[in-house]
């Protein structure tokens, strides 16, 4: 079974207006309801006595606190739709937060309720409870509404490391694929939708989705999500007693419970968590990069849903047909700070994010049929039996009766002519004998002009070279008659001649326009053939087809309400319209661009004169290309020429200073270099000229009109400094981000590249797939920075195992481990230990208790001295116990580490437990932070990493490296 994506419509969609939960309208532009929930401190933040970092200052507004402002040097006050705080309740989210948006979906528009926060900071807690909430309202809804019937369907699914697993069906246990329908969008392939039967089966549905959820321990919390889940509501419903309505609302209902985005340092991932934490954090970036691009609206271009299988399948609920709310939850921890601005930085963006959500109609497929077959029927008896009852026929009789009334009225005017000829040429035969010098010509003349000014060209065009001779003939013998009758003869024969003419004229018209209209009809004919022929396909496809897949194809078709043709008709003419909308934008584009050309040639050419000119080209070209900025070192320069260019306020004012020096009196001087400074929207009141706009200003510099162009274009040109240094703030804006996503990418990346190396040594290098090629694709030194940290994980695990087999002191693994956490700097100490400990190993090996060999400064080293050194270490540690823990701390400690709560050995027992398990990297990690308490070291203060470089020796020097107890007590001095 294939199922849609969310916010695709199921069928054609039907404008027609609807009810709406919001109005009326047909389709609704709206931003993304955006709120955000600030969790209580938890037992882990209390017991780490945390600081409160973040304050609900009112329903909408959520401030840091002013010890956070100092470390973040960045904005402390962020406004949303509904700021929730630590006493608020669950409900309260859901009621005034996302309830409208959910319970949208039962008026058919797609709704999806997302929430997005740092691992632990309640996402899954607020979820629930806001499922849980919406369910019962659905139910509620649908009790309250008996003439509805409605069908509520539920499918779920995780993505996890990039796999969309099915959480009904977890016995398949394959990743589903996702499919690319053209009409559809994105479709999960053979994702199970069951149909929920009441409520509480519904209830039942989705805690198998939960259950069936991943779920991971980490260092932040017990039962962190490692997957980003989706449960999906499909509800439908019907009028049930309108059997005449074939239409139903649809919609889907997404909950989105996202994997928290989380850093490796804190979550203290390792493996499989730190794998998971890779492709959590990718996707989380790509959902980010998404809504910023979304923020920005039409401008942002390429919205790279595809990026991840998160944003594909929720591309509808990201600026599509949906209704969409997030609600951002945040730890209220000043350990959690900045992931938690970070959040709010996301949230920021997402307000500014509009979806278009309109009311989705399904048109019934048995309904349709019906429908279809009448239509069908209609058409065939119509094509059938043509007559006068269509109105095309009637309108052809009545053509042809016009064609032959004019027909008529020709042959009769003919008739006529001719008749007057005839009796013309019998008057010139009883003529004969009139006096031949009487002129004709002043009414002959006055016929023949009047003739030509009626028809001049009628008259050249249609009359032949023997109609011409005949009437040559006949004005000639017409000379020869008497004065009067003549004239009125011929002034008729004219005007007959003349009627003929139009009436030929006209019929010949009125033929074409009738020969186009029967082809018209012919080929209306064949449309109806056509439509039925397509019509009957699509029934027989109805029939053979499951109806769900083919509703939309027949929405396409037909619409219940419409005909066929105007339907068709529709269909085209908005084609049309869409096609000259375009062309429209890109006309108007066109000429927005030519405006602009215009304004960058009309800047006075001082400012793009002399030595600034190629800064000056290179600020156009940077302007245009600001997407395509290559973010190289290189880059880095070409934007501080862009920065400097002489649009940028404080080069342009001061050149246009400049010239002013030039040539204006010093006390003039003085008074526009203060307006420059000062005021830079200037007080001019000047209009610009036009020459001095575009003229060349430098090639006039000395003339007297120079100093008052400079001054009079000063206002309009601050005007544009001011927007030029705009543009240059928010293309520096851009370009940091840019840069920031980049480097996040690139971190990621080399992330994700560790995981792939850890999982081909797991899978043993067999069947393994890049599958996104492109991010393989480095530069030389991200190339060497990703070897570097897989190096660096493989060496510190070696080096930790090495110090277990080798008993080294565990205050040197304390400050090897938090001091060496993975910068490049670290190679050359990584490398040097490795080598000792490889050395310490060795040596260990060959000698073990039998033969204690000694360094250059005579110190016994073997395995018995080590094991010695490390219980006096740890005898002394222990001894630092109750000095260096408080008692809470203490407690909880023992009960962490399984130490007896009773008993006086309880610290030694406590301290002989540090230390003991390399392969458990939390363990590692959680030891290395209490002996760090206990000697009193701090990361940042007082120890070096040189130390250790000047501390130890190389093995080659035959210096025997034995970091025991005899060293430690002077690294405690430290
Ligand atoms: N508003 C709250 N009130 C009380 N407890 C809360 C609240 N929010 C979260 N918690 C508790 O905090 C812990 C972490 O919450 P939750 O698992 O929901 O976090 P999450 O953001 O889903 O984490 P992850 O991304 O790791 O899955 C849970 O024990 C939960 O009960």
């Amino acid at each position: 079974m294939t199922i849609k994506t969310p916010g695709t419509p199921v069928s054609k969609m039907d404008r027609t207006p609807a009810v709406t939960p919001g109005g009326s309208s047909r389709s609704r532009e709206e931003k993304i309801v955006v709120t955000v929930r600030l969790r209580p401190m938890n037992k882990r933040e209390l017991l780490a006595k945390d600081q409160v970092a973040w304050e609900c200052v009112n329903d909408h507004t959520i401030v840091s606190k002013p010890q956070v402002q100092e470390r973040l040097h960045h904005q402390s006050s962020f406004t949303f739709d509904k700021v929730f705080g630590p006493e608020s309740l669950t409900e309260n989210v859901y009621e005034d937060g996302v309830k409208n948006v959910a319970l949208s979906a039962l008026m058919g528009i797609n709704a999806t309720i997302f929430a997005y926060g740092q691992t632990s900071s309640g996402k899954t807690y607020t979820m629930r409870g806001v499922t849980e909430k919406a369910v019962n309202d659905i139910y509620n809804h649908i009790i309250k509404t008996p003439e509805r019937d409605f069908t509520i369907k539920i499918s779920g699914l995780e993505i996890y490391n990039e796999n969309v697993r099915d959480l009904l069906n977890s016995d398949s246990g394959r990743a589903l694929k996702l499919l690319d329908d053209p009409e559809k969008g994105t479709v999960v392939e053979k994702l199970v939708e069951e149909t929920a039967n009441n409520d509480n089966h519904l209830r039942h549905l989705i805690s198998i989705c939960e259950a069936q959820r991943q779920v991971g321990e980490t260092a932040l919390n017990d039962t962190s999500s490692r997957s980003h889940q989706i449960i999906r509501l499909t509800i439908q419903s019907t009028h049930r007693e309108n059997s005449d309505c074939v239409r139903s609302y649809m919609a889907s209902l997404n909950f989105v419970d996202l994997a928290g985005s989380e850093r490796a340092s804190q979550s203290q991932a390792d493996g499989t968590r730190l794998r998971e934490g890779c492709h959590i954090n990718l996707s989380l970036m790509t959902l980010t990069t998404v809504i910023r691009k979304l923020s920005v609206g039409k401008r942002s271009g390429h919205i790279p849903y595809r990026d991840s299988k998160l944003t594909r399948i929720l591309q509808h609920s990201l600026g599509g047909n949906a209704r969409t709310a997030i609600i951002c939850t945040l730890s209220p921890a000043l350990a959690h700070v900045e992931q938690s601005r970070n959040t709010l930085y996301f949230a920021n963006r997402a307000k500014e994010v509009t979806n278009n959500a309109h009311v989705n109609m399904v048109v019934s497929d048995k309904q349709l049929v019906k429908h279809l077959q009448k239509e069908v029927a209609r058409l065939e008896a119509e094509r059938r039996t043509p007559g006068p009852s269509t109105e095309k026929d009637f309108k052809i009789q009545q053509m042809e009766m016009e064609i032959g009334e004019l027909r008529r009225q020709r042959d009769d005017a003919q008739i006529q002519l001719e008749e007057l000829r005839q009796k013309l040429q019998g008057d010139q035969q009883q003529n004969k004998g009139l006096n031949p010098f009487e002129s004709p010509d002043p009414p002959v003349r006055k016929c023949l002009s009047y003739s030509v000014a009626v028809t001049p060209s009628s008259e050249n065009k249609t009359l032949n070279r023997n109609e011409r001779a005949r009437k040559t003939t006949m004005r000639q013998s017409m000379i020869r008659q008497s004065s009067t009758a003549p004239f009125t003869l011929m002034h008729e024969i004219r005007k007959l001649e003349h009627l003929q003419e139009q009436l030929g004229e006209e019929a010949t018209k009125a033929l074409e326009v009738l020969q186009k209209e029967v082809a018209c009809h012919r080929l209306g004919n064949q449309d109806a053939a056509q439509t039925i022929a397509k019509l009957q396909a699509e029934i027989r496809e109805m029939r053979t087809v499951k109806p769900s897949a083919m509703l939309k194809e027949v929405g396409d078709v037909i619409a219940p309400n419409k005909s066929v043709s105007a339907n068709l008709k529709e269909e085209i003419t908005r084609l049309h319209s869409q096609g000259s909308t375009i062309a429209n934008l890109e006309e108007q584009l066109e000429s927005v661009q030519k405006s602009i050309d215009k304004l960058v040639m009309s800047l006075p050419s001082n400012i793009s004169a002399g030595d600034e000119t190629p800064k000056t080209k290179n600020h156009h070209h940077q302007s245009k290309k600001k997407k395509l900025l290559p973010l190289t070192p290189s880059s880095a320069s070409n934007r501080q020429n862009f920065l400097k260019s002489p649009c940028s306020p404080l080069s342009a004012s001061r050149q246009v200073l400049d010239c002013d020096a030039e040539n204006k009196a010093p006390q003039e001087n003085n008074s526009s270099a203060a307006r420059g400074a000062t005021t830079p929207q200037g007080s001019e009141k000047e209009t610009p000229q036009k020459g001095e706009e575009s003229g060349d200003v430098s090639s006039r510099e000395g003339t007297p009109g120079y100093r008052r162009s400079s001054s009079v274009n000063m206002k309009k040109m601050q005007q544009m400094f001011q927007n030029a240094a705009e543009e240059n703030v928010r293309s520096i804006r851009a370009y940091v981000t840019e840069l920031k996503e980049r480097v996040a990418k690139l971190q990621y990346q080399k992330q994700l590249l560790v995981c792939q190396v850890l999982e081909l040594e797991a899978n043993d290098g067999a069947g393994y797939s890049v599958e996104n090629e492109e991010n393989t694709i480095m530069e030389d030194e991200e190339q060497n920075q990703v070897a570097w940290h897989i190096t660096f994980i493989e060496e510190r695990q070696q080096i930790i195992e090495l110090w277990h087999v080798c008993h080294v002191s565990i205050i040197h693994r304390t400050q090897f481990y938090l001091l060496f956490k993975g910068d490049q700097a670290d190679q050359i100490y990584m490398e040097v230990e490795l080598r000792r400990l490889t050395w310490l190993e060795q040596h260990l090996a060959e000698v073990g208790n039998a033969t204690p060999a000694r360094n250059c400064d005579e110190s016994v080293v073997s395995l018995s001295s080590s094991i010695k050194a490390l219980r006096r270490e740890r005898e002394f540690l222990a001894k630092r116990v109750n000095s260096r823990l408080t008692p809470e701390e203490r407690e909880e400690l023992y009960m962490k580490w399984d130490v007896p709560l009773e008993g006086k050995q309880r610290k030694l027992q406590f301290v002989n437990k540090l230390w003991t398990d390399p392969y458990d990297s939390r363990h590692v990690q959680e030891s290395a932070e209490i002996v760090a308490k206990l000697v009193g070291f701090c990361e940042s203060g007082n120890i070096s990493k040189e130390m250790f470089e000047l501390n130890f020796a190389v093995p080659s020097d035959k210096r025997q490296w034995n970091i025991g107890w005899d060293n430690i007590s002077n690294l405690l001095h430290l």
